[in-house]
């Protein structure tokens, strides 16, 4: 397992940046349903900037890419590089992981599944990939991984990362394409009860829920949203966003979305699917 130790720079809290589902090209004009990505993911950058937070790393909850290419993923290295906090990734169903690789090493992306995170958290980051389809599973390997962390550092509160969500979100269309042995999962983050909470991209939308005591969060995508509780494929009218959570030493976790204001990047809402 690698292991990363990140500093904090408040000894009282460690704050992190999730970007996700930036769904990147190689050609600086590709777009999804009518939106652009780099430029939806270079106002997100800009308005996190303009914003002027701090934060000690950044979390990537896969769909980084959109077309597979290694230039994809260099566009995403280039995209947070006005930082110089480090990077943590995972691979989500669109994201395929030998261009991902290609670009490592990188000074800011670190490959690795386990992150102590300052004294008194720890963050483990699974791949839920399934390669070609867009649900989610978690191998016998990935879950023996997590239970072996957990296991570790019983001391630490733990913040889970997958990009599928372990929960039906209430969108039938999308939860077909959830975390299928989710069963096994709930099982692993039940036998440790340090874990606070879970994290997620793919469903393009904000979430905030509590499964078995522990909070699931899922965030807006920095280009396409998915209108919430619906049937069939929907576009969202909201705009692109992030998140910034805040993971005290007592456990507790503070976490707020943001997103870019206005209506921009408005998709093709007569769009059945991509
Ligand atoms: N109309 C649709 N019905 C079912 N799945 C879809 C549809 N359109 C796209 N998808 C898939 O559902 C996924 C949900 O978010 P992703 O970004 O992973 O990419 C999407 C596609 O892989
Ligand atoms: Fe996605």
């Amino acid at each position: 397992m690698q292991n990363y130790t990140l500093p904090q720079a408040d000894p009282a809290s460690v704050v992190l940046l999730q970007i996700t589902d930036t769904h990147l090209f190689a050609d600086d004009s590709g777009s999804l349903l009518g939106v652009a990505t780099k430029d939806s993911f270079h106002a997100v950058l800009d308005a996190i900037a303009a914003s002027a937070c701090t934060f000690d790393a950044i979390v990537a909850t896969g769909d980084i890419s959109q077309d597979h290419t290694e230039a994809s993923y260099q566009r995403f290295s280039e995209g947070i590089a006005r930082w110089s906090q480090p990077c943590f990734w995972l691979p989500g169903n669109h994201d395929y992981q030998p261009s991902m690789q290609a670009v490592l090493p990188s000074p800011q992306i670190k490959p690795c599944h386990h992150v102590l995170a300052g004294d008194h958290w720890q963050i483990i980051l699974l791949d839920s990939q399934v390669v070609g389809v867009p649900h989610g599973e978690l191998s016998d390997a990935q879950l023996a991984m997590l239970d072996a962390a957990l296991t570790q550092h019983p001391e630490r509160h733990a913040l889970v990362l997958l990009h599928h969500h372990p929960l039906p979100a209430g969108s039938t269309w999308l939860d077909q394409h959830q975390l299928h042995n989710a069963e096994a999962f709930w099982q692993v983050v039940g036998r440790h009860p340090q874990v606070r909470a879970i994290l997620c991209g793919h469903i393009h939308q904000e979430l905030d829920r509590i499964h078995q005591g522990v909070r699931v969060l899922a965030t807006p995508s920095t280009c396409i949203q998915f209108q919430p509780d619906s049937h069939d494929f929907a576009l969202d009218q909201k705009s692109p966003g992030w998140r910034l959570l805040t993971l005290h030493a007592n456990g507790t976790l503070e976490t707020r979305v943001q997103r870019l204001d206005g209506h921009c990047f408005t998709p093709h809402f007569d769009a059945a699917g991509y």
